[in-house]
């Protein structure tokens, strides 16, 4: 029976791949995925930052039990911080919470919470509290997405994402952020949004609107709130290999070579060196950088946005050729 569903679920991703295979061709112009000048551009991913620079400080990751926020996590860990993770599924966060405590020899904690639920944050603030204090660091990152054409996406399917994204972003910043201001105590809050939050994306239009949502929170609560020793900061990444994003993103996985292949730097980005970032952007070494955006994709947004950027296929003869057409132009 098991043998069963796995042979058909590796039967319906094939047929999907064929399926999408002509397409995959035809629009992303694609002659192979593979990228050789990615080499000047390996990726460090050792901690780049003095090793205690986190010493008794707070942090509180949220969806920081996989992926971008489990890699977050381990650094902040690792560079001393006592973190606090927090998202739906408990039994998640408490085996990243073991792991990473045993790699780095210091506490990390599991709390329950779903970041749609007002109440349900104040009860995790209420917990946080009194395992650590108030955090010095907040890293909004807990997110939800998939590909849908809007035509199919349901009021429901479109309220999950904001309520996650958006409202979950706010809910937990305004809370913490209240107590934070009641308790004169300063902090960086850093979001995790994504490139399309400027451009905007077909096919992920709940996520494009809710992470322009956040990103505009985060700006205007730089310019209110640095009054009350708290900066906020954006990180919108490009494509970084995680289960969570690429099943729903790229179910099939015929669209990976397509975003290799537009990224100047030839590869996807590495959860350690988004984390390096985020560790930067959360540490003193940043105290004077509030409001900003910082886009980390390889240069993946300008390569998409620019109307010339497709002649990077055109080969030195094809260059020749055309030299020579414009040049024997006259008049116009
Ligand atoms: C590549 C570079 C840029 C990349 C950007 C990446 C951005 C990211 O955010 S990646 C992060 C991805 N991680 C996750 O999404 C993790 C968490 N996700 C989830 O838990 C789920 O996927 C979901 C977001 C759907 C929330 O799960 P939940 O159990 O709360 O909801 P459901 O009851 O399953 O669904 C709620 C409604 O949405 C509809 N829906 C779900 N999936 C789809 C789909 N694929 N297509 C269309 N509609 C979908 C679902 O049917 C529900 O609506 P309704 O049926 O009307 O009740
Ligand atoms: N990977 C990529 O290519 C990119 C990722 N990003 C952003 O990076 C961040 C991390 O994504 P990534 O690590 O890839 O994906 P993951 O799916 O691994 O991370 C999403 C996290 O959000 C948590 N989460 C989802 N819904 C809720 C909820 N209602 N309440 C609390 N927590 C919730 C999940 O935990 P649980 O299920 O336990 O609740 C999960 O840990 C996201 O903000 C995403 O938008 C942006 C651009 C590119």
């Amino acid at each position: 029976m098991a043998a069963a569903t796995i042979r058909s679920q590796t039967e319906f991703v094939r047929a999907g791949r064929k399926l999408l295979q002509p397409w995959f061709h035809r629009f992303a112009g694609l002659q192979s995925c593979s990228a050789p000048h990615s080499q000047f551009f390996a990726p460090s991913e050792g901690i780049m930052l003095p090793a205690g620079s986190f010493n008794n400080r707070v942090a509180f990751i949220t969806g920081g039990g996989t992926g971008l926020g489990r890699a977050m996590t381990t650094v902040l860990s690792q560079l001393g911080a006592q973190c606090v993770i927090a998202s739906r599924k408990l039994d998640i966060l408490q085996q990243t919470a073991n792991e990473i405590s045993r790699q780095t020899g210091n506490k990390v904690h599991a709390i329950q919470c779903d970041v749609r639920d007002p109440q349900a944050i104040s009860h995790c603030v209420d917990q946080m509290v009194a395992l650590t204090g108030l955090p010095d660091v907040i890293i909004n990152n807990a997110a939800g997405n998939f590909i849908c054409p809007s035509e199919r996406l349901s009021p429901n399917g479109w309220k999950s994402i904001i309520d996650i994204v958006l409202n979950g972003t706010a809910f937990t910043t305004l809370e913490l952020g209240k107590r934070l201001i009641q308790n004169q105590k300063g902090a960086s809050f850093l979001a995790i949004t994504t490139i399309y939050a400027e451009s905007g994306s077909g096919f992920v239009v709940p996520s494009a609107s809710a992470k322009a949502g956040v990103d505009a929170l985060y700006k205007s609560l730089a310019a209110e709130w640095g009054r009350y020793g708290h900066r906020f900061n954006i990180i919108q990444p490009g494509p970084i290999k995680t289960k969570g994003a690429f099943s729903r993103l790229d179910p099939t996985g015929t669209f990976e070579k397509a975003m290799i292949d537009r990224i100047p730097t030839g590869r996807l980005g590495k959860p350690a060196e988004l984390a390096n970032l985020a560790a930067y952007l959360s540490s003193d070494y940043a105290s004077w950088i509030s409001g900003a955006v910082i886009r980390f994709d390889g240069g993946e947004f300008v390569s998409m946005a620019g109307e010339f950027n497709e002649l990077r296929r055109v080969t030195q003869d094809q260059w020749k050729m055309m030299e020579t057409m414009i040049r024997s132009t006259k008049g116009s």
